[in-house]
Order: C-alpha cells, then structure tokens, then sequence
C-alpha cells in the first residue's frame, strides 16, 4: 500500500496574507514561461482581451445614443441619426464576434504549446533527477501533483490575469457612467462581491489542502487501474481472480474523492446563493433607483437603460475581478506545486560536473558501505575489491546480500556512499558522469522490455549508432538472437510486445537476450551483468557466457549469477552474505577453503548429479541454499 503523504507543511498551504504573498512571488518564473512559449501569441491574446474590455462600455453608450436618437428622432422627424447609431452598434457587435473568434484561435494555439513545453520540462527534470529522489514517495507525490496540474494552470493564471485586467477595464467605464449619475451607488454595489472575498478564500483553500492530500491516493489509483489494464499483470490478475478485489480497491478511492468533490462543491455551491440573493437584493435596490428617478422626469429613458445595464455590468464584473483573485490566490498554489518539483536537485547538482575519461583500466571498491535511503540496515559493509582490465568478477550470494547494490554503485545510480570507488585510481565522486556512463554496457535484472522494434530495443544500447544496421546486427550476433530476428517479418524492424501494433510477443528468455544485444551494442570498457540467465535455457546461458567472454577479453566483466557452474568460470569470485564479502577468490581457491561457498557448489553440482531425483527437488535443492534468512 502506498504511504500517505506525511511530508506536507501546513505552513505551505495556509491561505494566510503572507503564504498568499509568497505565491505571487512565482509570477516573475510564470511570465517567463509564457513568454518563452510564444511571445506573438501572447501578445496577440493580451492585445484582444484589452479590445474586449473596452467593448461592453462603448456598445452602452452606443445603445444609449440609439435610443435617445429614437425617442428626438420621433419628435423632430430626423431618422438619419437613429440609422447611423444602429450601423454604429451593428459594427460593434460584428467586432465583438471577430475578437471573440481570433482570442479563441489564439488562446487554443498557446495553451496546446504551453501544455507541451511544461510537459517536456517535467520529463526532461525527471530525467536529471536521481535514482534516490525517484524512490522517494514525496517526490513522487510533487511529480503527480505537477503532472496533473502541467496541462492547464499556468495557462490558467494568464487567463485570468486577462479576465481581471479586462473586466477592471469594464468596471471603470461602468462606473463611469453611473458616477455622472450617482457616485455612492458604486459602493452599494461593491460592497457584497468584497464581503464574500473572505468566506470563497477559505473554500478555496479547503480545495486546495484537499487536493493536495490526494497525490499518494491519486497515484494508487493509477496504478490499481494500471495493473487491471495492462497486458504484464493481467495473466496473474486472471488467475488468482483478482479483477474484482482490485476493481473494489479502486472504485473505493473514487468513492472517496467524490464524497470530498461533493462536500465541496456543495459548500461553493450554498455560499454562492447566499451572496448572490444579498447581491441581487442591493442591485434591485439601486436599479430602482434609476427607474423611480426616470418615472419623475429626470433622467431620460436612453439613459435609464444605459444607467441599467451600467448597474449590472458593475455587478458581474466586480464579482468576477474577486472571483477572479481568488481563483488566482488558488492557482499560484497549484503551480507553486509544479515549481517545487522542477525546483529538486538535479543529478548534476549532487555529483558536480567531474572529470571526463576516456577509458577505463582498472575499478576498486575500498571499504564501501552503503544504507539505501530511509533504511536502518547497511545493504552493504566494508566491500573491497580490485579490477583489472582482462578480469572478470562473479558476485554470487543469497537472495538481498547485496549483489545488485553493488551493481546500482558502480553505475553511480546511488552516490552517498561510504569508503571509495575508484576508476584508474581516482574517486568516482570526482568522474564526470556521463563519459563515465558511455563506457558502460550493463543488463539489469529487471530490465526493459521496450514495446518499440528490435532496432530500437538494441539500437538504445548505443542510441547514435541505432540507424546503423551493421553495428545492431553484430550486437544481435553477439547475444545469439540472430536466427529469431531473422525469422521475424519486418526483421530489424520489428515492433516487439503487444501494446501496439503488428507487434511480435518474445519469450522471457528471448526479452532478455535482446537486453543482452543492447548491453553488447555499446563499445564499453565495463560489461555489467545482473543475473543475465535468469530467464535463459542452459544452452543458451552457455552461449552468452561464451559470448560474454570474448567480448570482456581485454575489458572488465562484472557479472551476478546464482548459477555456481557459471561463476566458476570468472577470474575472481567475491561471495556476498549480509552486504558483507565473506570469502573471495578463484573458483579453485574458494573450493580449497572449504567454505560456504564450496558447501553451495556442492549442494547444486549433487543436485544436478542425482540421477534419481525429480526435476522440482533439483531445483529445491539448488535454490534453497541460496535464500538469506534475511530477506525472508
Ligand atoms: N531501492 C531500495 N530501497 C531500499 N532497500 C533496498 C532497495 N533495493 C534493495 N534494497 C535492500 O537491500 C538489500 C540488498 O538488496 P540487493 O538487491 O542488492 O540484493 P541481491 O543480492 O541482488 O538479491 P537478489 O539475489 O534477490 O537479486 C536487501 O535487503 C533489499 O531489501
């Protein structure tokens, strides 16, 4: 179960004056943004929403002009005028529609390349993060928080911006008018629209908190609704008939988010009548005004509709300039959410840009230990050990002792460690880490399956050289698929797995040869293989040694396996139990001692032997030695 989100200051989310403040600190990055989306665009949308403002105010008195025309024009006989406000008002209103249509074109055009630049910049950050901030359930929450708010809220605060900046504009000119008629009436309709600012801030702020609380839940969510509909979980999902429990499981966290959404949005709802009946009570009182100084004669009736429709537009416009402050208060939070994650350390940052190399002789572990975040246990303690170019290391050990931690260091996935890693004799700390990277061809253990062609799926292993048919094919030769490639109907070009089209589903054997094709397309100084038979026939693991070997020969080969008959053919062997080394040499030399490791060499070579025995207690008696106690 995913934990909930614990990491959450108050202090953040308070709708006090000054954390309001602090939001609008974010603006300066805001406008930024927006400008390095499309300056023309928007300028363009600033340009036609100042247009807009000022419209409603010029079609009033426009209307205004009309009607006093009309009502002269039957005295004195005279339609010209009347005809040329009403061509003057048709003229508006066709503006209107036009700046209407281009603000819609415009604003459609800017929030679709908004919302790809903000996307690209969370990947692109989530890229530069690492491995230890990915882990982490809180930065996990910040990245669903930007994820969910990146398509629209910054685009929002502009839009707003806008809207304010538009209806201040209308605001003034309705004011206008009505200050040539009565000043103080103004204030009786400002009056309510300022008196529920307070209360739709706390709504506001109610939203928000809860909103925030949801990423941890939000993200299980996703992933109850990603093991249901995906092609990976969906065998076992059958099997052990899981469907509904996990449909169960999902629909109850929808069920939740709604009874919030409904409490929420009845509390808006029942604060919005309250204001709206007193604000219509004040309005009513002040139209009455206007209609009661037209009955005695003194405003005509031209300027009893002006007066109107000036009443109102005050009305909804100062309601939506508070409306829209609010809702800017609120959105500079949701996209604070958004700066905080593109705010995160970067790798870079941590590691410093280092030292290129050009290749690599020789890698040494002096005294590492290394505890992953958040943990009690070291994962390891006091490893030491020396490679040389031409060597080949076999780390074997039980289930958790260890083996891949020491894999996710030498690839500087984890870099608070303690001791030393040293590369040709200097720090790793020091190395600049991407020269350090494109010396390195390394198969996890869990390693991806990519739903793309063969090419791409090998070609990735040395991305430049993916169009070059020779170096793919010499790495597909290398890991021993060239036969399946062949048979396969677009070859090279095949899209492997089943989420997209025409794609051709791989055995597991046959995914993790052609991970193994990716580790070997890269012209690497270090070889990394993390349990690379794990899924492999012994005709086929033969085979990938074999290659393995010739590939390493002048190289460092590191390779993890539980298969002793595979170690054995290593130059050092380095035999984990609790992240510590308990016994370390060559095949022949560890056998000599007479240790845990020659004790496990025979259980599995008896194993194998045993003529009698059944398949699953050969497979009992190889595995069984090799689960920690501590990892159960
Ligand atoms: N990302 C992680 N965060 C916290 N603890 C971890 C993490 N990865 C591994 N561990 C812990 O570190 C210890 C060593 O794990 P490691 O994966 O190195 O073992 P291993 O020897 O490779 O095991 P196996 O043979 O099962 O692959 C284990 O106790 C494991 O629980």
């Amino acid at each position: 179960m995913l934990s909930p989100d614990t990491s959450m200051k108050d202090d953040y989310v308070s709708f006090s004056s000054k954390n309001i403040f602090r939001t609008f600190l974010f603006w300066p990055r805001i406008f930024k943004l927006l400008w390095e989306t499309h300056a023309p665009y928007l300028m363009g949308i600033l340009f036609v929403s100042l247009l807009k403002g000022v419209l409603p105010a010029v079609v009033l008195i426009a209307t205004r002009e009309l009607i006093n025309h009309v009502v002269g024009g039957v005295s004195k006989g005279d339609f010209r005028p009347v005809l040329l406000a009403f061509g003057f008002l048709i003229v508006l209103n066709v503006l209107s529609d036009l700046f209407n249509i281009v603000d819609g074109y415009f604003r459609k055009m800017f929030q679709s390349l908004l919302s790809n630049r903000v996307n690209l910049k969370i990947i692109e950050k989530a890229h530069q993060m690492t491995l230890q901030s990915f882990e982490d359930a809180d930065v996990q929450n910040k990245l669903q928080r930007a994820q969910a708010e990146a398509n629209y809220r910054p685009f929002e605060i502009f839009v707003q911006i806008l809207a304010i900046i538009s209806s201040v504009v209308t605001l003034f000119s309705a004011c206008a008018i009505l200050v040539a008629w009565k000043w103080w009436v103004i204030f009786v309709i400002f009056l309510i629209p300022c008196l529920s600012f307070y209360s739709f801030l706390r709504i506001g702020q109610r939203e928000f908190n809860t909103y925030y609380r949801r990423a941890a839940k939000q993200r299980e969510s996703w992933y109850l609704s990603f093991l249901v509909t995906r092609d990976n979980s969906f065998k076992e999902i059958k099997i052990f008939q899981l469907g509904h429990y996990l449909r169960g499981r999902y629909m109850a966290i929808l069920k939740e988010f709604f009874k919030e959404d409904k409490f929420l949005a009845a509390r808006r709802s029942y604060t919005s009548l309250v204001f709206q009946i007193i604000n219509q009570g004040a309005c009513g009182f002040v139209v009455f005004l206007a209609v009661y100084s037209a009955y005695m004669g003194q405003i005509l009736l031209g300027n009893l509709i002006s007066f109107i429709q000036a009443i109102t537009l005050t009305q909804s416009t100062s309601q939506s300039v508070v409306q829209g402050i609010l809702s800017l208060c609120q959105n500079n939070l949701y996209v604070k959410q958004l700066f905080d994650f593109l705010d995160l350390p970067e790798e870079e940052e941590v590691q410093g840009s280092g030292q290129k190399i050009s290749g690599i002789q020789s890698l040494e572990f002096r005294n590492v230990s290394f505890k992953y975040p958040n943990t009690e246990r070291n994962a390891l303690s006091n490893v030491s050990f020396t490679l040389n170019k031409n060597e080949k290391l076999a780390i074997v050990g039980k289930n958790g002792s260890g083996k891949s931690t020491i894999v996710k260091l030498i690839t500087l996935l984890y870099s608070d460690f303690e001791g030393d890693i040293l590369i040709n004799g200097k720090s790793i700390r020091d190395l600049n880490k991407e020269s350090f990277r494109e010396k390195m061809g390394v198969v996890f253990q869990d390693f991806v399956q990519y739903e793309m062609t063969v090419r791409d799926n090998v070609g990735f292993g040395d991305v430049k050289d993916k169009e070059n048919d020779q170096l793919v094919w010499n790495a597909v030769e290398q890991s021993g698929i060239t036969e399946l490639v062949q048979r396969l109907p677009n070859k090279l070009n095949t899209v492997l797995g089943k989420w997209f089209e025409d794609g051709q589903q791989l055995s597991g054997g046959q995914w993790q040869r052609v991970a193994i094709a990716r580790a070997f397309m890269r012209n690497a100084d270090i070889y990394i293989l993390d349990e690379p038979s794990s899924y492999l026939d012994p005709h086929s693991e033969r085979e990938v040694f074999g290659k393995f070997e010739q590939l390493t020969c002048d190289k460092i080969g590191v390779f993890i396996s539980h298969r002793l008959s595979t170690a054995r053919t290593a130059d050092k062997i380095i035999l984990l139990e609790n992240g510590r080394i308990i016994e370390e040499g060559t095949h022949e030399s560890l056998m000599r001692l007479n240790g845990t490791y020659s004790e496990m060499f025979e259980i599995q070579a008896s194993s194998y032997r045993s003529t009698d025995d059944s398949e699953s207690t050969e497979k009992n008696a190889y595995w069984s030695p090799l689960v920690s106690t501590s990892a159960e």
